[in-house]
């Protein structure tokens, strides 16, 4: 199983959550979080002064899958993501070892 973490513009969540709901993604966790990419955030002035707001609001999207559902999973978050300015966020992905249901103590793939 994968694990992926995207990264995304917070007004975007609902059309990227609406879009892994439809092609059947049955769980994710959504954290907002702060973070900054490349630019170093934005800047903005203040009194006259310039300075550099380098922390800014991101939602972060997480989803657990089988390995095989990896790819589609990273285009759809990718197709109702991105607005092709800087900022439209990332998308990694790592290994999962073991998934357990509490519920049901069902694991691996049978408990995503
Ligand atoms: N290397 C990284 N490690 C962890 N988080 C990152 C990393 N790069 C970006 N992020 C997170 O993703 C958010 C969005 O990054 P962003 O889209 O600005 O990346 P970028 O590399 O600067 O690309 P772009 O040039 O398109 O802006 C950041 O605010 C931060 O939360
Ligand atoms: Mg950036």
């Amino acid at each position: 199983m994968k694990k992926i973490e995207a990264i995304i513009r917070p007004y975007k969540l609902d059309e990227v959550k609406a879009a892994l709901t439809e092609m059947g993604v049955m769980g994710m966790t959504i954290t907002e979080v702060k973070g900054y990419g490349r630019q170093r955030g934005h800047t903005e002035r203040y009194r006259g002064s310039e300075y550099v707001v380098d922390l800014l609001s991101k939602i972060k999207i997480e989803v657990v899958i089988p390995e095989d559902e990896v790819e589609g999973v990273v285009q759809t978050i990718i197709d109702s993501a991105r607005t092709g300015e800087v900022g439209d966020g990332k998308i990694f992905i790592s290994s999962v070892d073991e998934v357990i249901r509490i519920r049901t103590e069902e694991r691996g793939e049978a408990a995503v």
